[in-house]
């Protein structure tokens, strides 16, 4: 897609505001537990979503997000705890309540859009228990909001990628239900469209107030769209909080590790603090001898300059990017080059010696068993 196709999908979403508001459910999920191919994907898993809140499941490829979403959706049977909307029991053993009587919007990673409609036919789809006008209106309503209001009469493969995400969005969003389920709603898009798409799907979430559950594996998304942030970790949730709860204070490595990469060192407390290249790190908690890693963020953890105080280590590699390079810095004492991401500087090359400071608020200390 050209560069200025883009900046016309950007430009051609209808008027904020305009969405139609859904009376938000509560969705509770009661130790549920899923077993595929004998192996247990959900282990007691437990999630309970306040009406009208945005909660993003983040995990690597194959914790189980999907199969959560499926849950919640009426497609996955579950082997026993109880998946409730609104305080109704939808999921048990033995039960599962079809998606169709769940009160649910579905988007997923393909769309799913049925070739053979028409864009109109699409959204009207979910529309059948409106009397002909209103579910007319209601459509109409929906793919105006998404820009789409001229193309009625198109078939889906006559949309762009981005323009097919906006019909799976206006037909997800049209009958106004109180709950949401989007998986991975942006992976098939590139990544400068994607961007915007996901503000202004993130605007219609909130335009609608519907409660909604997003599956992503993408840090940066599931921070920028949640109320909260579940981490999924084998089935269960390793954390769950607001973004800044899990970025600043990651359960554990793991969870770290998952939300950036890090320079990571390897050493021991005394006295409270733990000895590195960089003089002592604050390890308030820990006992005397306890072995801790120490991890590093490349955005905010770590400075270099060319002059004046810090650690000296030297730049072996410099990667530019748009305004922030990546450095990689040898520092003595250090097994491998520190990363660290900062504005591009005219006097930072490779070969340079450098000043090297820590800012401890991206720094993060973990014990080591
Ligand atoms: N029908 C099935 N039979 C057996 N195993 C399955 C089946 N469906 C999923 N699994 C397994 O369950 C685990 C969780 O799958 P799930 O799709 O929920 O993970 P995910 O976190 O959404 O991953 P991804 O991001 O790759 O979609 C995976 O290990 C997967 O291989």
């Amino acid at each position: 897609m050209n560069a200025a196709l883009k900046a016309s999908e950007s430009q051609n979403w209808g008027p904020r505001g305009t969405a139609g508001v859904s009376f938000a459910a509560s969705l509770e999920f009661d130790s549920v537990e899923v077993e595929l191919g004998g192996r247990p994907v959900l282990d007691r898993f437990e999630l309970t979503l306040r009406p009208g809140e945005i909660v993003c499941l983040l995990g690597e490829s194959g914790s189980g997000k999907s199969t959560a979403l499926r849950v919640a959706a009426g497609i996955q049977p579950i082997q026993s705890g109880a998946l409730r909307i609104n305080g109704e029991l939808m999921s048990a053993a033995g039960l599962t309540t079809p998606p169709n009587r769940r009160g649910i919007g579905l988007m997923f990673q393909d769309y799913a859009l049925f070739p053979h409609l028409s864009v109109l036919k699409n959204v009207l789809f979910g529309l059948t228990n409106l009397g002909r006008a209103a579910a007319l209106e209601q459509a109409r309503a929906a793919l105006r909001r998404v820009g789409l209001a001229g193309r009625e009469n198109d078939y889906p493969h006559q949309l762009s990628g981005g323009q097919q995400q906006r019909l799976a969005l206006a037909r997800s969003v049209a009958p106004r239900p109180g709950l949401l389920l989007l998986d991975e709603p942006f992976s098939s898009l590139d990544a400068r469209l994607r961007e915007t798409v996901r503000d202004e799907t993130l605007a219609v979430l909130r335009e609608t107030n519907a409660t909604s559950l997003i599956v992503t594996h993408d840090p940066e998304e599931a921070m920028i769209m949640g109320d909260r942030v579940a981490l999924l970790r084998q089935g269960r949730i390793a954390q769950i909080g607001s973004a800044a709860e899990i970025y600043r204070r990651p359960v554990d490595l793991a969870a770290a590790r998952f939300l950036s990469p890090l320079g990571e060192i390897e050493t021991e407390v005394r006295s409270g603090a733990a000895s590195t290249p960089f003089g002592a790190v604050p390890a308030p908690g820990f006992v005397d001898g306890a072995p801790v890693t120490i991890a590093i963020r490349p955005v905010g953890g770590a400075e270099i300059r060319v002059a004046g105080q810090g650690t000296p280590g030297r730049i072996v590699a410099r990667r530019e990017a748009i305004g922030v390079d990546l450095f990689e810095v040898k520092v003595e004492g250090l097994e491998a080059p520190l990363a660290v991401r900062q504005s591009a500087n005219a006097g930072l090359v490779p070969g340079k010696d450098v000043f090297v400071s820590l800012n401890m608020e991206h720094v993060l200390v973990f014990g080591r068993d």
